[in-house]
């Protein structure tokens, strides 16, 4: 029996000690209890994880359920709870607002009472933590740790004892400005009971708003906290990312469990129309329908910060002849009627914002995507949409922030029929795409040669013998064994964007591509300060004198050219890559640097400086990658990630086309008559499509049969490209010739036409220029950059 119970993952113990010991002074098992044991732990070993029937709910899982305040379970979330309970790895995909935070809140509150343990949660949105541990039931307390905080204060805050310690996902993976992940180290938390993923989509390279560090943050839970059970919250999941997410948790398609994928609520009324004029949003709220909806409070959602600011003033103007009394919330009057929200505002002037707007001191709230994802305010009457949302997985998560007290709310989409926002979105979807050449200085930087075949083959002539060097990963084909066992690198964050012209995250979700490719291409290692300054105050005799004692130094020394070695007192020179060519650990060297700048002072007096400064600078991303790729592998690389580029590019562009087609065909032709009264046959024709769209993917929003035409989805709503061709091939010209110190590429020049902002061509410094910022958003990107790349090389040649 200890034998048998040494195998089963922590998380399950709890549910077998409830069964053998219903309270701690029965410790004697009778031989009923000691063969129900075994039984059960032969169902846990024997039987595949998710087969296992779950056992009946405890009483003291509804005792707690009632403590939380509720009287019964929603739809879903006992079966959640209870798996969770089990210790198997759960997806929940339930409708917004239908209560998934529960099936984290109540198995966290239980495992804590159990044993000491913690309950990780992990969330999208920094903003949404605060409210989030305020809005716990009482009984649970939490606390959150954001790569925002200082260290001292993530510290101070692990010192309390919580139940629930709510993430960012960058604070567990360790990227972004902070660059280093925010956790302790697994041996000073108490053992994590499970960790639940909220908006888990996100997991998905194939969901709306993926962020690279999520790609790694299953890995990284699992092998640094020994995670092993999972819970993913989600309301928007296709089944495609829902399977995609699976994996991701280790769990099979079968176990994925969602009553309903994304069904809309039945309160909430649809509605869509084409509005020439943008500014409708105005009369909206003036007309009957908004005068109701202004009893309680509405969102709209802008796909720009400058409409944000527009539409709130325009509302403003809109209500200011309204009666007062219809704005009298609990006997008061708000503080403002409307005001925007976008992510280009202050953090504090955003958190002023949504508190206003929780605490009903604000009734609209006019904002870009940045806002209302997790908010939970019972008494939003209205959800309004000032253009094409970015997907329909969007649309669905805003449209959720209305009606979640269960009253009726009005969600209407006001829509451009000439298809501008179309346009206006499709410039994200070029933002981060990235061409084959940049690719391939990716791949050369990453993979740079190194000698280690060469050595090898030294070493064998000289032994006379077949060496086998261990290849960088277990889970690359026995047949390539490797003569190049790895190097640890550290490439400058700053200089790869620089170089590649490309976004770190951008840069970050590439690695991660290689990082997870089935050949495990790299390991990523958690960023880290590798550029090492040292400078002795003594002079160039005490670098000497520290070269002679210290190995390191004696090693960047030696790099230097000795001409510029010559008479200096400082050295600079790559932490990493010196540990590496040294053959040692970094974390070992780095130490050995911080304690040149100290030395025992006699007696037993408190160390003294010794005149020498070490200094760290410079976030690098941090890896481990082989360096004796070959040709044909280092294309097989390029051609990977061009790929998968490519795919990601073309399924955005088709949903987006997808997208405005299917609320195109269920519009009113303005919105007069949504203002008069609601149309419930077109509201249940849209949640029908919603619906199917999240069974079936992109295909449903289809009229006819679907069609991946890739012209087609670039060209959609565009200008011909004859009726432009010759502006557009003087305007490039042009430009060229004003900025002949810049190396402009061909996707460069396309990306100012379509007023793209990237590192090294800035919207604050391109922007200026209206002659050619944003001038040819109406052409297709790729003909643009066919004819920037023509002129480009015609210029050179001239
Ligand atoms: N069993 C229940 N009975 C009654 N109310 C419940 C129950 N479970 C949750 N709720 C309430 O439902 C509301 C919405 O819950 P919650 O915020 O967890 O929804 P959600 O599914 O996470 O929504 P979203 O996806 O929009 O974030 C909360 O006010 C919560 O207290």
């Amino acid at each position: 029996l200890p034998f048998l119970w040494t195998l089963i993952p922590a998380q399950l113990k709890w549910p077998l000690l409830l069964e053998a010991f219903p309270g701690p002074q029965q410790l004697v098992l009778s031989p009923q209890r000691v063969a129900d044991v075994c039984s059960v732990l032969f169902l846990f070993i024997c039987v595949p994880a998710d087969v296992v029937f779950l056992a009946e709910t405890p009483s003291e899982v509804f005792e707690t359920l009632t403590q939380f305040g509720h009287h019964a379970f929603r739809p879903g979330q006992e079966t959640a709870i209870m798996r969770i309970l089990c210790g198997l790895s759960t997806l929940v995909v339930l409708p917004t607002g239908m209560g998934k935070s529960l099936c984290y809140q109540l198995p966290a509150f239980l495992y804590a009472q159990r044993s000491c343990c913690i309950t990780l949660v992990v969330s999208p949105l920094v903003s949404l933590m605060d409210d989030q541990v305020s809005g716990l039931p009482l009984g649970l307390k939490a606390v959150c740790v954001h790569s925002n905080m200082t260290r001292k204060q993530r510290e101070t805050v692990m010192t309390g004892r919580a139940q629930v310690l709510l993430l960012s996902p960058e604070a567990v993976v360790g990227t972004g400005a902070g660059g280093f992940s925010c956790l302790p180290p697994a041996a000073r938390l108490p053992p994590v009971a499970f960790a639940c993923i909220d908006e888990a989509h996100c997991l998905s390279q194939w969901a709306h708003n993926f962020r690279p560090c999520y790609l790694r943050l299953c890995k990284v839970l699992r092998e640094c906290l020994g995670v092993r059970c999972f819970l993913g919250l989600t309301a928007t999941a296709t089944r495609t990312t829902a399977r995609d997410v699976g994996q991701h948790l280790g769990i099979p398609e079968e176990a994925i469990f969602g009553t309903h994928l994304a069904t809309i609520p039945p309160n909430l009324q649809l509605s869509v129309s084409l509005d020439r004029d943008k500014d409708q949003v105005g009369s909206y709220h003036a007309s009957p329908e908004g005068k109701r909806q202004v009893l309680g409070s509405i969102f709209v959602y802008c796909n720009q910060r400058d409409e944000t600011v527009h539409v709130a003033a325009l509302i403003r103007t809109c209500l200011q002849n309204l009666p007062v009394s219809l704005f009298l919330f609990a006997g008061r009057l708000p503080e403002a009627v409307a005001e925007a929200y976008h992510a280009g505002l202050s953090a504090s002037e955003r958190r002023r914002v949504q508190r206003a707007f929780m605490q009903g001191r604000l009734r609209v709230v006019v904002a870009t995507v940045a806002f209302g994802m997790g908010l939970d305010r019972p008494d939003v009457r209205a959800v309004l949409h000032h253009g094409l949302p970015g997907s329909i997985e969007s649309y669905v998560q805003e449209i959720g922030r209305a009606g979640r007290d269960g009253l009726p709310a009005h969600c209407h989409l006001f829509l451009q029929p000439q298809g501008d926002d179309l346009r206006e979105l499709r410039r994200h979807i070029y933002a981060d795409t990235v061409d084959y050449l940049t690719l391939k200085k990716l791949v050369h930087r990453v993979f740079a040669p190194c000698t280690c075949s060469k050595l090898l083959q030294k070493l064998q002539v000289l032994v006379g013998l077949r060496i086998r060097v261990p290849s960088l990963s277990h889970e690359v084909p026995a047949s390539v064994d490797r003569a190049c066992p790895g190097h640890e690198r550290a490439l400058s964050v700053q200089q790869m964007v620089e170089a590649l012209d490309m976004r770190e995250e951008a840069i970050e979700t590439l690695l991660c591509y290689l990082e997870l490719h089935p050949r495990n291409w790299l390991k990523l290692l958690a960023p880290t300060f590798a550029a090492c300054h040292l400078k002795c105050y003594g002079g160039p005799l005490q670098l000497q004198a520290l070269a002679k004692r210290c190995p390191p130094v004696a090693v960047g020394l030696a790099r230097q050219q000795a001409a510029k070695a010559k008479g200096r007192s400082s050295l600079d020179f790559n932490v990493i890559e010196l540990a590496d060519s040294m053959g040692c650990d970094a974390a070992l060297v780095r130490r050995t640097l911080n304690q040149l700048q100290w030395e025992a002072a006699p007696g037993k007096g408190a160390p003294r400086r010794t005149g020498v400064l070490v200094e760290f600078r410079d976030l690098s991303f941090h890896m481990q990658s082989p360096g004796d790729l070959t040709a044909i592998e280092q294309d097989e690389i390029c051609d990977f990630l061009h790929q998968r580029i490519q795919a990601r590019e073309r399924g955005a562009l088709a949903q987006l086309r997808a997208t405005f087609q299917a609320f195109q065909r269920v519009a009113f032709p303005n919105c007069g008559p949504c203002m008069e009264h609601a149309d419930e046959e077109r509201s249940e024709q849209l949640k029908i499509l919603l619906t199917r769209y999240f069974e079936e993917g992109t295909p449903a929003l289809f009229e006819g049969p679907f069609r991946e035409d890739t012209e087609q989805d670039h060209d959609f709503g565009q200008a011909r490209l004859q009726d432009w061709e010759s502006s557009i091939c003087s305007d490039i010209r042009h430009l060229l010739s004003i900025r002949q110190e810049e190396k402009f590429s061909g996707r460069a020049v396309a990306r100012i036409f379509h007023g793209i902002g990237s590192p090294c061509y800035p919207a604050e410094v391109y922007g200026q220029d209206r002659r050619f910022w944003r001038k040819y958003l109406h052409v297709s990107f790729p003909s643009l950059l066919c004819l920037a790349t023509r002129e480009i090389l015609a210029w050179k040649q001239a």
